[in-house]
């Protein structure tokens, strides 16, 4: 058996599939019968993003654990962003249960509620960065210690030049977002996803703006947290090259999931190998496209 198990398309476990060699915690993530329509305004139309979704005990997609990192693939409209989003309460789901940390969330949880919530418990990290222009990395990193109140100027000046010390940023501090990298503003945005220590990350495509090199150290850093926090990351993705940094990869199409895969140990990729086989998948596309011309 290699190092991943695969839940295949029939949806039945494999006897032998590996656990997981890193120790979780508690659930802090299940979901039951979720369903999500969107109404088309102006038509009768309506689109079923999600479609009975379960991460829960009695199915085979199992709820997520404190410390886990699950990545989300699969094609375009399968649903990803939509799941993403709901559980980040940043919208709801048409019917279904979902606990968030023990917290139940329904359609009529108010809203008051859900912005607490993630205020206190969840972190977002988009691929399009979503820092505030006009505000330095350092304010964009305070602002949600400011909004949650509880901390002192002092410790908030501390927290903040901690975290953006911990994202290697220390000598831009005072730089604007237009006089960052993209790899530095992602950093900025995930040195600001962590301000309020959250239990939970949520990531969209963070690398999908990125190079090969940043992309790597974003990935680099992610897991860097992930183990060293336990906090546990659900990160939407498209590249399929940094599946290799999840515990478990959830396969999503039509609204469903559709496979599951357990990698027993989170591997980082390595720039120059990564660089290389890049190099070697570019060249067999050349040679192919050559071979079909001939044809
Ligand atoms: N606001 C909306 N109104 C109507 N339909 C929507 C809305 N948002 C998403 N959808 C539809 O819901 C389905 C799932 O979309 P979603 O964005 O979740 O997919 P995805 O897997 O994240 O796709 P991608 O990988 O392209 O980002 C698609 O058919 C999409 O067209």
């Amino acid at each position: 058996m290699d190092e991943c198990s695969i839940l295949g398309e029939e949806n039945t476990w494999i006897e032998s599939a590996p656990t997981l060699q890193k120790p979780l915690g508690e659930t802090v993530l299940t979901i039951k019968n979720l369903n999500k329509y969107y109404k088309i305004p102006g038509s009768d139309e309506i689109v079923r993003a999600l479609k009975d979704i379960n991460l829960s005990p009695d199915s085979p997609f199992y709820p997520i654990r404190k410390g886990e990192f699950v990545i989300l693939r699969g094609p375009s409209g399968g649903g990803k962003t939509t799941l993403l989003n709901i559980l980040g309460t940043i919208d709801s789901a048409s019917s279904g249960e979902l606990k968030i940390l023990g917290e139940r969330i329904s359609a009529d949880s108010a809203d008051s509620y859900l912005s607490n919530l993630r205020l206190r418990k969840i972190g977002f990290v988009f691929q399009t960065f979503n820092l505030l222009a006009t505000m330095t990395a350092f304010e964009n990193v305070e602002l949600p210690m400011t909004v949650m109140g509880k901390l002192t100027k002092k410790q908030r000046k501390e927290k903040t030049l901690r975290l953006l010390r911990a994202v290697g940023l220390q000598d831009r501090i005072n730089h604007l977002p237009s006089e960052l990298s993209g790899g530095e503003q992602q950093r900025v945005t995930i040195a600001r996803a962590l301000a309020n220590d959250p239990e939970i990350l949520l990531l969209d495509e963070p690398t999908g703006d990125l190079d090969t090199l940043n992309t790597i150290e974003i990935m680099d850093l992610l897991l860097k947290i992930n183990l060293e926090q336990k906090t546990t990351c659900i990160m939407v993705t498209h590249n399929p090259d940094v599946e290799c940094y999840g515990d478990r990869l959830l396969f999503m199409q039509d609204g469903q999931f559709y496979k599951q895969v357990i990698n027993e140990v989170q591997t980082a990729l390595i720039y120059e190998d990564y660089t290389e086989y890049l190099k070697a998948k570019d060249k067999n596309k050349e040679i192919e496209g050559l071979d079909n011309a001939e044809v």
